[in-house]
């Protein structure tokens, strides 16, 4: 296959809403999922595969938060296809997440209200892990998984003459308070979802000062607030589901409450429909949904800056000279 379009963690949530918009738009591309759970995965090839019967969806494993996953989906992919048109870095985790409900109800009653309630700035903390490759999962899982897998594909993305867009999807959550050069896994604080977001966002700057001259390019969305099973881990959805009055109020005073996967995926379809060329590096593009339920795509600038994004961009490369020479196992499929 000469072209295609592979999209990581499809088969719920905003991956599975953007699949479906994806071939809505265009029942021609050629679609690779790349999931961990086979079994969820290959009913969400028949999911769509029922709604565009045509439509062409291939399935490959991967787990983000795993090297041996990622070199072995990465050489698969390269035997499968020759180029990438679009890749979507979308999987993603919060896990073990605590609500302080205190700051919640004081953020209520103050003038930052909003800004709360779009970014959830001082609400939210997590307890993180280690993984099997002795990475902060957070950060192995929303980042450097796909880091690692960008810099395997390099050969199918790096190609002037047809050019290649990374989508990250990072969030309004990411802060660039909660990140530091010096603990960039976030190992030490309870902030490791805004870290690895904001670390997204300087990932994404760096990657198209080094890429864009061999015809990578590289942008990041938010998809603002949605209903998923990632939001299902912060509050049970019975919960969310008697909010739900409550989150179309807010919506008259924050475009950031999108609600649905099919809304939340706005700024991903509409990426896909601009000339990478004509993107800012330095731009964050955010769906947004207006109180009466219609969406579109609002440019905000980036908090980052270059030069700490291009010291980031080095610890990564060491980072990964560092795992992949510990990486002694020979790969299989899993
Ligand atoms: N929901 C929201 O309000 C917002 C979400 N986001 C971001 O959107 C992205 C999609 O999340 P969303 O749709 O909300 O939530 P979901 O939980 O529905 O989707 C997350 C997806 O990531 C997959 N995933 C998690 N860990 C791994 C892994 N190690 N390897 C491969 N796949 C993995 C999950 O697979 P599995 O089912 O197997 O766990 C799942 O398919 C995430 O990056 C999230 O941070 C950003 C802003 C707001
Ligand atoms: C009345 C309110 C709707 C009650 C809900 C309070 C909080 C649980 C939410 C308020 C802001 C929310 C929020 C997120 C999670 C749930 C809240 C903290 C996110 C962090 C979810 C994932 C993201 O990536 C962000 C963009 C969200 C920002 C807002």
């Amino acid at each position: 296959v000469d072209s295609a379009l592979l999209s990581l963690a499809c088969y719920s949530g905003i991956g599975f809403a953007l699949c479906k918009r994806l071939l809505q738009e265009d029942a021609g591309v050629q679609l690779c999922l790349a999931c961990r759970n086979m079994q969820k995965a290959t009913a969400t090839k028949a999911m769509l595969l029922a709604a565009h019967p045509s439509a062409q969806v291939s399935l490959v494993h991967l787990d983000v938060s795993s090297l041996e996953s990622i070199l072995w989906a990465a050489s698969e992919i390269q035997h499968r296809f020759q180029h990438l048109d679009y890749l979507f870095l979308n999987a993603g985790i919060m896990p073990n997440t605590h609500v302080n409900f205190k700051a919640l109800i004081s953020g209520l009653f103050s003038g930052e209200a909003v800004h709360m309630l779009s970014t959830a700035e001082g609400l939210l903390t997590q307890e993180d892990s280690v993984t099997s490759d002795g990475l902060q999962e957070v950060f192995e899982t929303n980042l450097f998984g796909h880091f690692i897998l960008i810099r395997q594909l390099e050969p199918l993305l790096c190609r002037l003459e047809k050019p290649s867009q990374l989508i990250w999807t990072s969030s309004s959550n990411a802060r660039k308070s909660a990140f530091s050069l010096m603990d960039y896994q976030h190992s030490k604080g309870k902030e490791s979802y805004s870290s690895s977001k904001y670390a997204t966002d300087l990932a994404s700057v760096a990657l198209n000062k080094h890429f864009n001259k061999q015809g990578l390019y590289s942008s990041v969305v938010c998809p603002g607030l949605v209903m998923t099973n990632l939001t299902y881990g912060i509050l049970p959805s019975f919960f969310w589901k008697l909010l739900m009055p409550v989150m179309w109020i807010i919506r008259f005073f924050t475009n950031t409450y999108t609600l649905t996967p099919y809304n939340g995926a706005e700024a991903q379809v509409w990426l896909v429909r601009q000339k990478p060329e004509s993107l800012d590096a330095l731009t964050k593009y955010h769906s947004c949904t207006s109180p009466l339920g219609g969406n579109y795509v609002e440019s905000r600038k980036m908090d980052v800056d270059e030069e700490i994004a291009e010291r980031f961009y080095q610890k990564l490369l060491e980072l990964e000279k560092q795992v992949l020479a510990r990486l002694t196992v020979p790969l299989s499929p899993k």
